[in-house]
């Protein structure tokens, strides 16, 4: 029998991409996007229901149609900067917006969850690379939005039964190598994005936050993992729920740290064009390193990237970003 997942957010980025993956898999996809970030042409792995997680009306109604089996739950406002200047913007959209979704799947009886968590949780971090048990003590709104939820599913537990995997995703990046979908965020912030976005646009340059923390070359250390790595975290954590797996949180990221002027470089390589850019300031809240360690996953829930070498990141992300300029070209003609 056919079983159905409800995707909140798989209008978005690394949303579609899951759904692409849970399609697949052989999964029946409904995204459920108020599409205030998210966008009509990614959903293509399934149907689509506009609602609001704010709307307990809309959430009803969507279980009420579909009657699914699961929950991935990716919505939610991801602007670390945002966060710091409308923090209550965030604690209403991301967590009480979890808190009506979690009320809508006790009305309609569905019990597992995947939660789209973050890296941000731990704010920064003692050790690296970092373990699941760490202290988790955010250091913006973001991030704290998302660690309350991590808090509120426990105890929807216990209250109502509801079983979850967190995923703490590190750096998303990379597009679906067949173009299908691909990172479109409006504005965009993100370092790959924005490198090629220096490669393909003359009139951009990139600015890098900072070139003196206690790094290998001065630059932020992060953990890229390809969208695609994410989306097999995803199924896998949805077939361990299914098997009956009990509650827990998951780092998703390489254990590999890759400084920004590395994966400037790396564009380069890739590309075979330069990034044109100059030095400027720390961004504020930046963590100088932020690197997974990813052996948990791999030991419960069977995952390990196989598409993250930096090189299939940009390689794929370059393929998506050069087709978008086509489109936006077709768009404004
Ligand atoms: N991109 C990353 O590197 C990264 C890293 C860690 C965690 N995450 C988390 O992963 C998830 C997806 O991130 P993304 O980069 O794909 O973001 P995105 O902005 O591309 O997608 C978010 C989607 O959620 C939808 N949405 C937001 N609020 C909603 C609401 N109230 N009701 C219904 N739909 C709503 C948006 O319209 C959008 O389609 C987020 O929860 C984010 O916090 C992302
Ligand atoms: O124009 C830019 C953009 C980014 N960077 C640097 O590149 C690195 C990566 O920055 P991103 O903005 O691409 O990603 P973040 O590490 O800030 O953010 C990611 O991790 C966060 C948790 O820390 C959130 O989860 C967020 O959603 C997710 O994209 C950082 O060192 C940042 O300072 C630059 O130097 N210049």
């Amino acid at each position: 029998m056919t079983r159905t997942v409800l995707v909140t957010g798989g209008a978005g980025y690394v949303g579609s991409h899951c759904c692409k993956a849970f399609r697949d898999a052989g999964w029946n996809v409904v995204v459920f996007d108020n599409f205030s970030r998210g966008w009509h042409d990614f959903v293509q792995f399934g149907e689509a229901f506009e609602g609001d997680l704010l709307n307990a009306d809309d959430l009803d109604a969507a279980f009420a149609k579909y009657k699914p089996d699961a929950v991935a739950h990716f919505a939610a406002l991801a602007y670390v900067g945002e966060s710091v200047e409308k923090p209550g913007m965030y604690y209403e959209n991301n967590t009480m917006g979890t808190v009506r979704l979690l009320d809508a799947m006790a009305k309609a009886g569905v019990d597992k969850i995947i939660f789209s968590s973050t890296c941000a949780t731990y704010g920064v971090p003692e050790k690296m690379p970092m373990t699941e048990d760490l202290p988790q003590n955010p250091i913006n709104p973001y991030g704290m939005s998302k660690l309350f939820v991590e808090k509120v599913l426990d105890d929807y537990e216990v209250a109502h039964g509801i079983r979850s995997v967190k995923l703490r995703y590190f750096n998303a990046a990379g597009a679906s190598p067949d173009g299908e979908v691909g990172e479109r965020h409006e504005p965009e912030t993100h370092l790959i994005p924005l490198c090629i976005e220096g490669v393909l646009n003359d009139t951009f340059k990139l600015t890098v936050f900072g070139d003196d923390f206690d790094t290998r070359d001065g630059t932020c250390i992060r953990d890229y993992i390809h969208v695609m790595d994410l989306a097999d975290a995803h199924l896998k954590a949805l077939d361990y729920l299914d098997k009956g797996g009990k509650s827990d949180a998951f780092n998703l990221g390489t254990g590999t740290g890759t400084t920004v002027m590395e994966i400037v470089q790396a564009v380069e390589r890739v590309t075979g064009k330069p990034v044109p850019r100059s030095i400027g300031p720390r961004r504020a809240g930046d963590p100088p390193a932020l690197v997974a360690s990813a052996e948990k996953a791999e030991r419960i829930l069977g995952w390990k990237p196989t598409q993250s070498d930096v090189n299939s990141v940009i390689e794929t992300a370059y393929a998506w970003h050069k087709k978008e300029i086509a489109r936006k070209a077709a768009t404004a003609e």
